[in-house]
């Protein structure tokens, strides 16, 4: 595998790949890529991270949590495996899934690709730097009931109507989450359907749960249903279904196959 990625990075460096997808060098970077997502599967199969040093995951704890995001972190992340004092294994229904700054970066060698293909462009809700002023949100996954649940503290720049969260940075988050699930499941997979329901405005700073789970899935397509509450589950919030359909990575690069 590192063999793999080695012969691939050489042939990137040798071949001067830009920051831009167009040009002369298209069909280049776009074989790399093709042959590097070819090793994509559902990341629900796969370890997360095959090498020791990670990408940096942005969903850890920080200083702008509020303490309800950390009750409710700290309650999943109790239900998910962990090692106890005698270095036995626990096992736990959720798994808590690392949020990385692209998403090229979940594909087999993508960390080292991301820093030749486009460097400087960043997962929407992930490019702004100040902690707690966007989007504060970590997604833990059941694997056996094909579920998932996301913890979202909404931050002081996601303003729509005033004191309240604003509708597009909401359907973000429904799309991240809904997204991620049908990644998880199913593979690379683009939105191509998304019904949201306002039910209750939400306030600004308010910590959510967004709950996704998988409807079906019928040849390419997946469906994911989503709810969005209050951490005790009292107020309905948002309410949307979803549909993903698998890609081949050409489909990014305007090819079909
Ligand atoms: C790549 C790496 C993955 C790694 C794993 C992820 C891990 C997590 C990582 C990070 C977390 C972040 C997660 C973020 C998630 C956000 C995702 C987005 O926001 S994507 C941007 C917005 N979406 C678009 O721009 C799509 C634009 N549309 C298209 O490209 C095409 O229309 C596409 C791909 C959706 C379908 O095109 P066709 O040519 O491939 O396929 P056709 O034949 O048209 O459709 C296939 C089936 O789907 C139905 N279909 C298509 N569109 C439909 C629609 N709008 N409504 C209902 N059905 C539809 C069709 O009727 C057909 O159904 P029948 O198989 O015949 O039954």
């Amino acid at each position: 595998m590192l063999g793999q990625i080695a012969r691939r990075l050489g042939q990137l460096h040798g071949q001067q790949i830009c920051n831009g997808l167009n040009g002369v060098r298209f069909k280049e970077t776009h074989r790399h890529l093709q042959s590097s997502f070819k090793t994509v599967r559902p990341i629900s199969t796969i370890p997360l991270w095959p090498f020791s040093s990670r990408p940096r995951d942005f969903s850890q704890p920080n200083s702008s949590w509020s303490p309800e995001m950390r009750k409710a972190y700290d309650h999943y992340i109790a239900l998910c495996d962990t090692d106890n004092e005698n270095g036995e294994k626990t096992k736990g229904p959720w798994r808590k899934l690392p949020s990385y700054n692209r998403s090229i970066k979940y594909a087999t060698g993508g960390i080292h690709l991301s820093k030749f293909i486009q460097a400087e462009n960043r997962l929407f809700t992930r490019s702004v730097k100040e902690q707690g002023a966007t989007f504060e949100y970590v997604v833990f996954v059941n694997k056996e009931e094909k579920s998932c649940v996301c913890v979202f503290q909404s931050g002081r720049l996601l303003e729509g109507a005033p004191g309240h969260v604003h509708g597009g940075a909401i359907a973000t988050m429904i799309d991240t989450v809904t997204g991620t699930l049908a990644g998880y499941l199913s593979g690379p997979i683009m939105t191509a359907n998304l019904n949201i329901d306002y039910r209750n405005p939400m306030p600004l700073g308010s910590v959510v749960l967004i709950h996704s789970a998988l409807d079906r899935i019928e040849r390419r397509k997946t469906f994911i249903t989503c709810k969005v509450t209050s951490t005790d589950e009292s107020k309905l919030y948002t309410e949307a279904t979803a549909l993903f359909v698998s890609i081949s990575v050409g489909h990014l690069f305007g090819s079909r196959n």
